[in-house]
C-alpha cells in the first residue's frame, strides 16, 4: 500500500509497518529511495515498528524547498504524525546527517543511532557547487557512472550487473531539482560543532572501498561523538546496505538488542 501524508506542505512517501518494542527508522542516501534498505529490513527479527521515508525530492516525495533542516523536520513532523515513541535512527550517507539532526535537535526521538557512511560534514562546498551545475544544466545521467564509481565497490561493479542496473536507474530518475536541492543541503551542512552533544548509543560504520565518505571520515565521526562504537565492512562501497545487508542487520540488531 503506497503511504503518504502532506507535511510541512510537501506531499511524503513513506513505508510504516506497525510492530512491537523500539521502532527503527530508516533515512536514505543522496539519489536513492527508500528500497535501497529492503534487503537490510528482511534481516532483522522480532517484528519491530519500521518506518523508511522517502526524503522530499526523491523517491515519490515532492521536492518542495530543500534544506538540512527542512529534511531533519520532516523526519521528526513524520514520526509525530505517525506518533511515534523514541526510535532507533540509521541513516546512509545524508541520511546519516539527517539522523545526526534528529539526535540533536529532537533528543526525545532518537533511543539510538546506526550511522553508515557518513560525516559530520562530506565533501567541500566547491565540489557540491559543481555538482548542483552539472545536473541543473545537464541532468544527473552524464555524471551517473562516476556517481555509481563511488557508491559501489570494484568487486560489486563486476559481478552484480543486474543489481548495478537497477539502481543506476534509481539515481537517474531522482527529480533533478531534488537532487539538486540535497546537494545544497549537504554542501551547507557541518555538524562538527553540534554532534559532541549526541547522548544516545551510536554505532559508526564505514565501507572499506568507499570513495564518498572513506572509512577516516567516518572514524573522525565516531571519534567526535561520545562512547560511539566504530565498525568497518570490507569489500564494501558506499551503500554497505546493498552489498552487505546482512552485516548491516545484524549490526543493528545487536544496537537494537541494548535498546530494548
Ligand atoms: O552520490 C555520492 O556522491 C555519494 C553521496 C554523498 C552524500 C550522499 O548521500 O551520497
Amino acid at each position: 500500500m503506497t503511504q503518504v501524508t502532506v507535511l510541512n506542505e510537501v506531499a511524503l512517501h513513506y513505508r510504516f509497518r506497525p510492530g512491537k518494542g523500539t521502532p527503527i527508522v530508516f533515512l536514505n542516501s543522496l539519489g536513492t529511495d527508500f528500497r535501497i534498505w529492503d534487503q537490510v529490513i528482511d534481516g532483522l527479527d522480532n517484528d519491530p515498528p519500521i518506518l523508511c521515508i522517502d526524503k522530499r525530492g526523491h523517491g515519490l516525495s515532492d521536492d518542495g524547498m530543500i534544506s538540512m533542516t527542512a529534511l531533519v523536520d520532516d523526519a521528526a513532523t513524520l514520526m509525530d504524525h505517525l506518533d511515534m515513541q523514541r526510535a532507533l535512527i540509521c541513516g546512509v550517507s545524508v541520511g546519516g546527517m539527517i539522523a545526526q539532526g534528529l539526535a540533536v535537535d529532537r533528543p526525545d526521538l532518537v533511543a539510538g543511532l546506526v550511522l553508515c557512511c557518513t560525516g559530520a560534514q562530506i565533501g567541500d562546498a566547491e565540489s557540491w557547487n559543481a555538482r548542483i551545475k552539472t545536473v541543473q544544466s545537464e541532468g544527473i545521467a552524464i555524471m551517473a557512472d562516476a556517481i555509481l564509481e563511488r557508491w559501489f565497490s570494484a568487486e560489486f561493479i563486476a559481478h552484480r550487473p543486474a543489481e548495478f542496473a537497477v539502481y543506476r536507474n534509481m539515481l537517474v530518475r531522482t527529480s533533478p531539482a531534488g537532487y539538486a536541492g540535497v546537494c545544497g543541503a549537504i554542501r551547507d551542512t557541518d555538524f562538527s560543532a553540534q554532534s559532541p552533544r549526541i547522548s544516545v548509543p551510536t554505532h559508526c560504520i564505514a565501507g572499506s572501498d568507499d570513495l564518498a565518505t572513506p572509512p577516516a571520515l567516518v572514524k573522525d565521526l565516531a571519534n567526535l561523538i561520545p562512547n560511539a562504537s566504530y565498525q568497518v565492512i570490507p569489500d564494501c562501497g558506499h551503500l554497505p546496505c546493498i552489498e552487505a545487508p546482512v552485516l548491516i542487520s545484524d549490526a543493528i540488531k545487536q544496537m537494537h538488542r541494548t535498546l530494548t
